[in-house]
This record gives structure tokens, sequence and C-alpha cells, in this order.
């Protein structure tokens, strides 16, 4: 099958190890790795491209630098293409994101250093196994927006965290660290910082070692029961995150942001 073409991707680059590991990572660094709308449909189309690849038997996903992802790019150039108008249906990209990667057929590990936001931390959650550095920091940050969170959070959180937790979370939009993440079961393991590469690595190549077949369908066994369990809350959290998409909250949220000031919400 196709070896995957690193240079049809912009927004992520793409390195084979030639043993069996390609590590994928979303390269915007100067917004710390936010997901512009380019970036999204490259997310979206890349786990066909590592599955159709017979020589990746692992992916990792990663950013660039001190951060795994920053949500979505919420400066001003990115504005247009945020508002949905141009193009597909707004909800159409969120939609296929979580479920190809849900769909993907091989492992996919997360090394998350530094925030993991918004979408970003769905991104993260997403992939079969997360691993981050102790200054990781998860957060679905979309209230902080004025904004419902719909890309997977309100689905996800709650069967990892219970309802309690997850609704805290949700609805405060606060981090939690890598340490305390691991500790309550949002992710597999925090390490130090200096020990992230070494440790995702080795990681990685146990799971390349093991038989593909059997691996990939413990995944989509375990993947099946997932979708079951996240297809109700994914779709209706999607349709409150649109509802609040054209809000006065909205933008405010993201101007507050980029203004570098405390955002004043009125419910409207
Ligand atoms: C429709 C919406 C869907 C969603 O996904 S809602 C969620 C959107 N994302 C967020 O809520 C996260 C926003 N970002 C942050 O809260 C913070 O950043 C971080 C906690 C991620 C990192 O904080 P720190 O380490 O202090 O870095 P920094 O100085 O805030 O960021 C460095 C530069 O990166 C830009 N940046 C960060 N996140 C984004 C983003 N999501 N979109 C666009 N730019 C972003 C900043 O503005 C700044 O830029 P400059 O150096 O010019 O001041």
């Amino acid at each position: 099958m196709p070896a995957i073409d690193p240079t049809s991707y912009e927004w992520i680059r793409i390195a084979r190890d030639g043993e069996g590991v390609a590590t994928l990572t979303l390269v915007n660094p100067r917004r710390k790795n936010a997901v512009t709308r380019p970036m999204h449909r490259e997310l979206e189309r890349v786990w066909e491209d590592v599955d159709a690849d017979d020589d990746i038997r692992v992916a990792i996903l990663t950013g660039e630098g001190d951060a795994f992802c920053a949500g979505t790019d919420l400066s001003a150039q990115d504005a247009e293409n945020r508002s949905g108008r141009k193009g597909r249906p707004p909800t159409r990209g969120a939609r296929r994101l979580f479920w190809n990667m849900l769909d993907a057929e091989k492992p996919i590990i997360a090394k998350v250093r530094g925030p993991a936001y918004g979408v970003g931390v769905n991104i993260a959650l997403a992939c079969d196994m997360v691993i981050a550095a102790e200054s990781a920091r998860f957060c679905d940050s979309h209230v902080r927006m004025g904004i419902a969170p719909g890309d997977g959070g309100a689905a996800l959180f709650p069967l990892l965290l219970g309802f309690h937790r997850a609704k805290e979370y949700l609805m405060l939009g606060e981090p939690i660290d890598g340490r305390k993440a691991a500790d309550i079961g949002l992710i597999n393991h925090c390490v130090a910082e200096e020990e992230l590469d070494g440790f995702v690595d080795g990681y990685a190549r146990r799971l390349a070692a093991g038989a593909p077949l059997a691996i990939s369908y413990a995944k989509m066994s375990v993947n099946l029961l997932l979708k079951q369990m996240t297809a109700g809350a994914f779709e209706t959290s999607l349709a409150y995150d649109q509802l609040t998409l054209f809000t006065d909250d909205h933008q405010e949220g993201v101007a507050a942001f980029l203004e570098k000031r405390p955002p004043g919400f009125k419910g409207s």
C-alpha cells in the first residue's frame, strides 16, 4: 500500500523511523500549535494515510516546541475560516476529525508537553494512549471562549472522569496538570520532562513489535464501545457548540483572549 506523502501536509510534519513508528507533529508554534482550518482538514485525513502505509505500525501525535495544541486558532487571520461561511458546513469537519480518529486502525499515542486546550485536549483524548510530561496542561477551555464544548470533550470527559469531575472541568474550563491528569485517569502516564521522548519511544516500540492485526482488532473493539457511548453526547454537544458560535459571548471570549483581558459575559 502507498507510503504516506509528507509533502502533501503543510501543518503536520510527518517523520517515519523505518521501524514502524511514525511521528506526526502539529506545526503552528507561534500560536502554541493552534488548529487552523487547513490544519484541521489535514488532521481529518491523515489517519487514513497512516492506515494505508504498510511501513507504519504505530503513530505518535505531538506538537512542535513547548505545546501540544492550544485549540482552535482564534487569531484574526483564521477568523473567516473559523466562521464556517466558506466551504463545508462547520459541523462536518469536527465530526470527521472525531470519528476518523476513533476509526483509525493503527495505534495512536498522544505525546503531550505544555497546553492541550480546546479541540487540542480532545484530539489528545481521542488517541489510544496519552503520555504527558509534567509541563502538560489539559483543558477543555470552550466555556472560557463563550462557546459550548463541542469537539468531543462533553462526551469523553464524563466517561473518563465521572460526571461530577467532568462537569467541574467542562463548566469552569480550568486546566488539569499532567501529574493530576494521570492520577485521576484522564491520561495513561505522566513522566518528567526530560524522560518524555524516551518513554514514548520505548512505548511505541513495544506496540510496533506486537501483532498488528490483533492490536488493531483490540483497539477497534474498544472503540466500538466508545463510539456507541459517545455518539449521542457528541452530536448534541456539537449542536450546542454551533448554537453558541454566533453569540456575543463567543465574540467577547475571543476578543478578551486576544486583547489579554478578562471577558465580560452577558448570556447573549
Ligand atoms: C470555536 C472555538 C473552539 C475552541 O477550540 S475553544 C478553545 C480555544 N483555545 C483556547 O481556549 C486556548 C487559548 N490559549 C490559551 O489559553 C493560552 O494561550 C495557553 C494556555 C494555551 C498558553 O498560555 P501561555 O503559555 O501563557 O502562552 P500565550 O502567551 O498565551 O500564547 C503564546 C502566543 O500564542 C497565541 N495563542 C495561544 N493560543 C492561541 C489560539 N488558540 N489561537 C490563536 N493564538 C493563540 C497567543 O495569543 C500568544 O500570541 P502573542 O505572542 O502574539 O501574544
